[in-house]
């Protein structure tokens, strides 16, 4: 077993490699200015780092490199400790994951060929194949029985992009690339996919390394934020709290933009609050029973679970007929307790309830979000933040944060739109 294939010793749970650029140079044929020059750089191992920076600065060519899908002019790559030239480049790129916008699945073969291509070049037999398959599909978040023998065309956008994952995720690398993985989905599904790609990424702990354009997506998944000048000169290389209370110069200052400090609303996650627990109920159960229940907790409507503890549906308590709980089979729009609370906003204003059904690893109910949970804690923030800024705050230019919380309803609306 070589350092690529080995797990890193030394963090516990961590399957990812260090990955290291040192000098690492790219002439195109035919240009003089270099689309990356002289850049030196260490990811840690399993550690997401996120490349942000305006079109052209060669964000794309530096994550190419560490693949060899682009050669370097000069300088060393490493992974694992590993020279990436010392492998052949077929070898080296099994132990790399690759996931591109829209997922690149190859449109006449189904879901589970798509994703078992790697282990098959790996020389894996069928039934470990087959079982890998299944748990990957489990993974983000299909029903492997519904959707392994499906085609590409026969998915949502946001599902290809989900299989593009797991396919990158199938023989388990080390490693994974991402260029602009969920540039091509709604907002609603981007902002599912990367809650998703954070819960894998808890369980995995690989080293991935992402492209985006949207500074929120980085500051959102990126343990690390990378932002990259023309040439890929390195502007600034820190954690998202660094990078936003601290830029490091007018370029990453500009490039984080208006509003900063209205930004770390994206760094606050939503298992930060105190979700609410309202009644909930079990496929199968007595409804009478239920509705007592409800009742006597002042709900009006219960949350809806199956027998592995994920939320099937949010129905009113008057919904409830029959003798028995029934999978209500509405679809629910979840948030993931790794949502920030700008998603936790934005999804709850598609829900009828005024609020957000929170879910832990692998979709298991955890509780509800509510707009009130919320906006307090937003305007306890904004307070800290007006403290730390002071006259800052009050600068014209800035977004001011009650633009972006006045979409919150009021008490009326809340009082007649849930039992919260
Ligand atoms: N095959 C190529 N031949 C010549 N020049 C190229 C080639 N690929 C990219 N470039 C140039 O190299 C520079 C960096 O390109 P790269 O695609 O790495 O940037 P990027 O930051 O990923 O851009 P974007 O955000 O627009 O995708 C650009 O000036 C681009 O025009």
């Amino acid at each position: 077993m070589t350092a690529l294939e080995s797990t890193t010793e030394g963090k516990t749970g961590v399957s990812g490699a260090e990955i290291r650029l040192d000098g690492v140079t790219k002439i195109y044929r035919g240009q003089k200015a270099p689309a990356v020059d002289n850049i030196s750089l260490t990811i840690p191992a399993g550690e997401i780092a996120m490349f942000v920076g305006p079109s052209g600065c060669g964000k794309t060519t530096t994550l190419k490199m560490i693949n060899r899908l682009i050669e370097p002019s000069s300088g060393t790559i490493s992974i694992g400790g590993e020279d990436i030239r010392s492998k052949k480049v077929d070898e080296l790129r099994r132990t790399i994951g690759y996931v591109i916008q829209g997922g690149s699945l190859f449109p006449h073969m189904s879901v589970a060929k798509n994703i078992s291509i790697v282990p098959k070049l790996l020389g894996w037999d069928s039934s470990r194949i087959s079982a890998r398959v299944d748990e990957l599909l489990d993974l983000v978040g299909l029903d492997p029985s519904k959707y392994r023998s499906r085609y590409p065309r026969e998915l949502s956008g946001g599902q290809q992009q989900r299989i593009g994952v797991a396919r990158g995720l199938a023989a388990d690398p080390p490693v994974i690339l991402m260029d602009e993985p969920f540039g091509a989905v709604d907002p609603i599904t981007r902002q599912r996919l990367q809650d998703e790609m954070l819960s894998i990424q808890r369980e995995l702990r690989k080293t991935i390394v992402c492209v985006t354009h949207d500074i929120d997506e980085a500051i959102k998944m990126g343990d690390r934020v990378l932002i990259l000048q023309e040439g890929a000169h390195i502007a600034q290389y820190d954690t998202p709290e660094v990078v936003l209370s601290s830029p490091a110069n007018e370029f990453a200052q500009d490039f984080v933009g208006a509003g900063s400090s209205l930004k770390r609303l994206s760094l606050a996650r939503v298992s930060e609050l105190d979700l609410r627990q309202p009644t909930t109920a079990t496929v199968g159960e007595n409804a009478e029973d239920v509705k007592q229940r409800a009742q006597a907790n002042g709900d009006r409507s219960v949350i809806v679970l199956d027998s592995r503890n994920r939320p099937l549906g949010w129905p009113w308590v008057r919904q409830l007929k029959g003798s028995t709980i029934v999978d209500p089979g509405q679809d629910l729009v979840n948030l993931d307790s790794r949502a920030t609370l700008n998603d936790a906003l934005d999804t709850m204003l598609v829900s009828g309830h005024g609020g957000a059904v929170v879910t832990g690893d692998r979709d298991t109910y955890l509780g509800v979000v509510n707009f009130k949970t919320v906006t307090d804690f937003i305007e306890a923030m904004q307070r800290e933040a007006e403290a730390e800024t002071g006259a800052a705050a009050s600068n014209g230019a800035d977004e001011h944060p009650s633009e972006r919380i006045s979409i919150a309803p009021t008490d009326e609306e809340l009082q007649s739109g849930s039992a919260q």
